[in-house]
């Protein structure tokens, strides 16, 4: 399998060097060159697959002989192997026909490590396998930047620059990355919101010249292999509710900040998986919602919400959709882009707006509706979302009622989000690995919202 920029500019690139580029070096996003088409045969087989057997289905079609199966499998083997559930992302029901998807059962209690679990172990591969370095950058609301940071540490020739939110994590996801003192480890705390440090760390990736110097890797969802990994669980999930109805679709509610995890979805519903609705679950930071009710991609005002990772007003991914909603025209999409960025905003005409919406719902949670769904949930089943889920809970409310099966994904352990938990005045017990995080010391360094501030700082690690 070769990628290919959704911008057109970049030639096509296999598995490894796409992993390695991130960004298309034009400033697009890679994708595959063709998503593998699966027969019906293949996904009866692989319903009998438990979830590394599917991963390295799944992966397989990706990768090809780049990666030799015996590799990958081993690769396979050693990411899921952290993960506390046997079934990695087993799924409960709640009630009647709505399920949910619990993504949380690694290290750091968040979806993030599905991926990048395998993406650690996937760098560290390539670094021996290419002699390639591997400077890291990724910019993180709280999840992405612990797991990644989970991901590669101990591990030989890989170091890692996160930027977050100076404040603006909660505290469990703090102390997940700041309490680690490993010296190939840095944590810069922005003085400013999530976007500011996405904004800066695409300018990075997209300075190519930059890039190849010190040899910059993503593990944001700007990275193909993240999503790879993320297509596994809608499979596995799918199998599971439909053990006793297989074939019928299935609707899929999913918490959405960088629009990577539906993206997952839109790509496993494109090889062939029955879903029936992407339902976008999002919190008052709403651009996505906007997008998918009235076609126009243009950010509104920043919110802070009890969905703290979901306070996002660009969303990455966004551009990899563009792509298929065009019909797989880079140059429109590269125009687009370009309109986005002179004019902020993306205006769909009203035939391409009803095939966002034969695709997606979408629902814009208030911070009010969260803590309800939050309560009421717990009162009702004794279930405990944490308020990303509690977004996706309230979003799949309108198909729930029906007999269409429903699944959310809950996408962090609710014990990372204890501020949202407590304002519904639940007490809830924390897991040994976070509760014994509070008596550890911090590292991590302030700064200003200033390429040159960051830039100084990650050269310093790069260099050492
Ligand atoms: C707990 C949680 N849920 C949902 C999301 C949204 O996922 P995505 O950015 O892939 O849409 C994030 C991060 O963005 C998250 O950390
Ligand atoms: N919610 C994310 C934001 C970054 O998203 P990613 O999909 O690009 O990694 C986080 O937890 O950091």
């Amino acid at each position: 399998m070769n990628y290919i920029s959704t911008r057109g500019n970049v030639g096509e690139v296999g598995f490894i060097d796409a992993v390695l580029m991130g960004l298309a070096d034009d400033g697009g996003l890679l994708i595959p060159k063709q998503i593998p088409r699966l027969s019906e045969a293949e996904l009866t087989s692989w319903s009998k697959l438990d979830y590394k057997g599917l991963a390295l289905e799944i992966f397989s079609r990706y990768i090809n002989e780049e990666i030799p199966q015996d590799e990958l499998k081993e690769l396979i083997e050693a990411s899921y192997s952290t993960f506390r559930d046997s079934d990695i992302t087993p799924v409960r029901k709640l009630n009647d026909n709505s399920y949910v998807l619990e993504l949380f059962h690694g290290p750091t209690f968040a979806f993030k490590d599905v991926a990048l679990q395998f993406l650690g172990n996937l760098y560290s591969y390539i670094a021996r396998k290419r002699n390639s370095i591997i400077n890291i950058l990724g910019a993180t609301s709280g999840d992405t930047g612990a797991s990644a940071i989970e991901g590669v540490r101990g591990k030989e020739g890989i170091r890692i620059s996160i930027l977050h939110p100076h404040q603006r994590v909660s505290k469990v996801q703090e102390l997940q990355m700041t309490t680690v003192d490993d010296a190939n480890v840095l944590n810069l705390a922005v003085k400013g919101n999530f976007d500011d440090c996405q904004t800066l760390i695409k300018e990075l990736f997209a300075d190519v010249e930059f890039k190849n110097k010190y040899h910059l890797r993503a593990i944001n969802s700007i990275n193909f292999a993240r999503i790879l990994a993320q297509t596994v669980y809608y499979f596995f999930a799918y199998f599971q509710v439909t053990a006793d109805a297989p074939g019928e679709k299935v609707n899929f509610s999913v918490p959405t900040g960088n629009f990577g995890d539906i993206f997952a979805g839109y790509l496993a519903k494109q090889m062939g998986l029955p879903v029936n609705k992407l339902i976008l679950a999002t919190n008052e930071n709403n651009i996505l919602e906007r997008f998918i009710k009235e076609g126009v991609y243009q950010p509104g005002e920043f919110h802070i919400t009890h969905s703290p990772s979901m306070d996002i007003q660009i969303a990455s991914n966004f551009e990899r959709y563009l792509f298929y909603l065009y019909n797989e025209d880079a140059s429109q999409v590269a125009d687009l882009m370009r309109q986005f960025k002179t004019e902020g905003k993306i205006v769909i005409d009203s035939e391409k707006l009803k095939q966002v919406q034969a695709d997606f719902a979408a629902h814009g949670v208030k911070n009010d509706e969260c803590l309800d769904a939050i309560r009421t949930t717990y009162e009702s089943t004794g279930y405990l979302l944490d308020p990303h889920t509690a977004c996706g809970i309230a979003a799949s409310s309108p198909y729930t009622g029906s007999d269409e099966l429903t699944v959310t994904l809950a996408t962090a352990h609710p014990a990372k989000f204890d501020e949202s938990i407590q304002l519904v005045n639940i007490k809830q017990e924390f897991p040994v690995q976070i509760s014994q995080l509070f008596d550890k010391p911090q590292y991590q360094t302030v700064v200003e919202h200033s390429k040159a501030d960051v830039v100084e700082h990650i050269v310093k690690l790069y260099q050492a």
